[in-house]
Parts: structure tokens; sequence; C-alpha cells
């Protein structure tokens, strides 16, 4: 009996540590993200900025696709191409990369599509169907080609729902100091209507941030493929883009290449403006589902932390535990930490945000309680099956290194 409830004590003391642990993580990403996000310090020296290849991989249109596209059009950068990647011909995306090619003749620009060629544009023409599907990311195998052809040391991949403000290349390029082998963009999104668009500013302003300001502060890997500038020569003495075809978190790998090779990574002041034109809570959940079952294969651990990095588990958690320690009342110490955690949140979206919210107070209060009741579901959602789903494409994932492609009718 003693046994028991030594046992039960010290189970409560370490949740204890914990749950203090995870206050210093809130408030390290505060911290930190008001030093580090919005200031431009002058790192680099701008004279000395060179050539970047972006690559722009494509799949598919949404009604803002166009406009975010266009602002790649017009970045105050002095040398840049941009390669727009695309898997099929019949792809409607080509329509609009097309016109945008016809509206800037100026900016160089190709595109790279498989199986076609025309004069007014660049198109590889693939001898062999399926000769550069190097792995089983579609996304790595859409890139390859592009990726050959670039011109540049400096590689920016750069997702097709983003848009970036004029000055964000040069912020990203001085960013990647001597000692700096990649720098990328925390994500962020756009301000866009309705309920989809307050969940999705609350998520990636408040629990994304928070890992992701704090694990970038401690030299943790984070990096996102959505937005990051790399040296290519690094990449390629680790094999080049194709050997990270291998994986679907190809991210989190190319970031492993950098900090393997003692390089340090670092985020750009601003973050990556998502702006899709198509987005709905069943699209952001689905999302959320995939990521959950990449990091888990890449990180194991994340299994357990991912949950209990959550305010609603922790907090039922810890109230049971203060009990134990304190004798406190349940009922009370939730009351505190929910206001407590739920103050915390809205000061680090504020600082990610850098500006007034785009929805009002109680907008913040039902996004943010949704997406923190939900979390769980989502979690259990992830592990509850091994098949990814990713656009239109399902994945069978194994381990961290291993997944194939499945070809299924339908997901339930
Ligand atoms: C009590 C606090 C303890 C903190 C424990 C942290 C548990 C992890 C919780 C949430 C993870 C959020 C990670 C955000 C970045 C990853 C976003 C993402 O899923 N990206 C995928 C799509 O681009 C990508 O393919 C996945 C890559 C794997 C990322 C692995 C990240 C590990 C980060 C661990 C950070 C620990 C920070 C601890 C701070 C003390
Ligand atoms: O089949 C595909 C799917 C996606 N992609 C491209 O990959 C990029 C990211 O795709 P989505 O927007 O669907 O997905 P996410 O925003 O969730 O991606 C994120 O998570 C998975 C990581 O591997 C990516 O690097 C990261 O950007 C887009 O530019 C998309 O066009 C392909 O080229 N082919």
């Amino acid at each position: 009996m003693a046994d028991s409830e030594t046992l039960k004590y010290g189970l409560a003391v370490l949740l204890f540590v914990g749950w203090t642990f995870q206050w210093n993580v809130h408030l390290l990403a505060i911290l930190y993200g008001k030093w580090r996000l919005y200031r431009q310090r002058q790192v680099g020296v701008e004279e000395a900025l060179s050539g970047i290849s972006i690559l722009k991989p494509l799949v598919g249109v949404d009604p803002h696709l166009y406009e975010n596209l266009e602002t790649f059009f017009n970045l105050d950068y002095p040398l840049y191409e941009l390669i727009f990647c695309i898997e099929e011909e019949i792809d409607p995306a080509v329509m609009v990369v097309r016109s945008l090619l016809e509206k800037y003749p100026k900016v160089d620009a190709k595109l790279f599509i498989d199986l076609y060629q025309k004069q007014d544009v660049t198109y590889i023409i693939k001898t062999e169907i399926g000769a550069k599907r190097v792995g089983v990311n579609p996304k790595v195998n859409n890139m390859l080609q592009g990726y050959e052809a670039a011109n540049y040391e400096l590689i920016l991949i750069s997702d097709c729902g983003l848009r970036m403000n004029r000055d964000t290349l040069k912020c990203m390029a001085l960013a990647l100091r001597e000692n700096v082998g990649l720098v990328h963009q925390m994500p962020f999104v756009c301000d866009r209507e309705g309920f989809a668009a307050v969940l999705e500013k609350v998520y990636f302003g408040t629990q994304h941030a928070k890992i992701y300001l704090t694990a970038d502060l401690l030299g943790i890997n984070c990096v996102t493929g959505m937005s990051c500038l790399f040296r290519r020569s690094v990449l390629d003495e680790a094999g080049g883009l194709k050997s990270l075809g291998q994986y679907l978190a190809e991210d989190y790998y190319l970031g492993k290449i950098f900090f393997d090779k003692g390089w340090k990574t670092s985020i750009c002041s601003q973050p990556a403006w998502q702006n899709p034109g198509t987005y709905s809570v069943a699209n952001f959940q689905a999302r959320m589902t995939r990521w959950v079952k990449l990091r888990s294969a890449v990180q194991p651990f994340i299994v357990l932390m991912e949950p209990i990095s959550e305010w609603l588990i922790l907090g039922l958690i810890m109230s049971w535990a203060v009990t134990v320690i304190f004798d406190w009342s349940p009922v009370a110490f939730f009351f505190v930490h929910t206001l407590v955690w739920f103050l915390l949140d809205y000061i680090l979206l504020r600082i990610v945000q850098n500006g007034p919210l785009p929805f009002t107070k109680t907008e913040y209060v039902i996004g943010w309680l949704f997406r923190e009741c939900t979390s769980f579901y989502l979690l259990l959602r992830a592990h509850s099956s091994p098949i990814l789903t990713w656009r239109s494409k399902h994945y069978l994932v194994k381990s961290s290194a291993q997944a194939e492609e499945i070809h299924i009718r339908s997901i339930v």
C-alpha cells in the first residue's frame, strides 16, 4: 500500500516537473518570438547576395494560385530564377503558370513538365515514363528535374500555397550567414474569411508556433519544407535531392543533413504566409492528421509527448497530480491552468501575427477551444491507421524511412 502511494506521489511529482517545463517552453516561445520575428537584423551584406533558384512544385489549382504565384514574379531580389514543376501536362496549373510567364516575360522563369515540349516555355521531355520517380515522395519526384536544371548554388523550395512579400527572399538570403546552411520560414497563414481560417491562424500562431520557435531556439531540427532556402552543395554532397525521395517527411531529413554536417539552420524573421484559396475544417484536420503521422514516424517519442503538450490533456492530468501533491482543488487548478494557457497563447498569436487579428475575441475563444478540444481526436485519428493520404495519393507508412504508395478505392 505504502509502495503504491509512493509510486502515485512520485508520478504526480514527475508530472508537476513536466508541467513546469511546459510553461518554460511557452514563455521561451513568447520571448524568442518577440525578439526574433519581424526584426530584420542586417546580418549579411546586401551586395553579396547570390543568385537563387526558386523551385515551385505545383499540383492542381485553387482560387488563389494565380495571385500567390504572381508575388514570386515581383520579388525585390537582384538575381533569381523561378522553376515551376508540374507532374502532368493536363494539370490546370499549367495554364496558370503559362499566363504568368506571358505576363512577365522579363522574369527568368521556366516550367518543367513531364512528356511535353513547347517553344514559348521550357518543357523537359522525359524519355522514359517514370524515369524521374526516385522514391515515394511525390513532391521530391515532382521537383527533381527542376532541381537538376537549377542554375544557382542557393535553392529555395517554396510550396504552391504560399505568397511572398517583396522583401522576404532578401530577408532569407541575409539570414544565410557563413555558418548557416539552411534558412526556413515558420508556417503561418494569411488573413482569410471564415471559421476554418480562424482555426488555422489559431493553430499556427499558438501550439505550432510554441514548439517551432522553442525548437529553433534550442537548435532542434524542426525544418518545414514549405519554404526553405539552402546551400545546394551541402545537399549534393549527401546524395542530392533524389536521396530525399525515399522519405515522406523529406523536410525533416533535409534539415537533418545540415545538422549532421555541422551547419546551423535558422528561421527567417518573416513567417511563411500560407494562402491557399481552398480551405476548410476538414482539410485542416486531414492535413494535421498527416503531419502527426509524419512526425511520429520520424520521432516516435512524439506519440507520447504530443498529447501531454496540449492544454486539455495536460490540464486534466495535472488536476489529478496537484490534488495528490498539494491537496489543491482540481477544479480551481484546472480553471487557472486554462486561463493562463489561454492568455499566453493569445500573446504568442499576437506576436506571430504582428498586427491586429482579423477576427474578434469571441471568434478567438471559439477557434481556440475548438482546436484544443479536437486535438486529441486528431492524434487518435492519426495513430489509428498507418495509411497516410496526401492530396490524391495514399501511402502505407511503415517507419520514418519506409513508406509505400498504395492504391485504394476509398478511405473510410
Ligand atoms: C511539455 C512540452 C514538451 C514539448 C514536447 C514537444 C512534443 C511535440 C509536439 C508537437 C510537435 C509540433 C512540431 C512542430 C513542427 C513540425 C511540423 C510538422 O509536422 N511538419 C511535417 C510537415 O512539414 C514534417 O514533415 C515533420 C517533420 C518532423 C518534425 C519533428 C519535429 C520534432 C520537434 C520536436 C520539438 C521538441 C521541442 C521541445 C521543446 C522543448
Ligand atoms: O503529390 C504531390 C503532393 C504535393 N506536392 C507539392 O508539395 C507541396 C506541399 O504539398 P501540400 O500543400 O499538399 O502539403 P503540406 O503543406 O502539408 O506540405 C508540407 O508537409 C509535407 C512535407 O513533406 C512538405 O515539405 C511540407 O511542405 C506543394 O507545393 C504541392 O504542390 C506535389 O508536388 N505532389
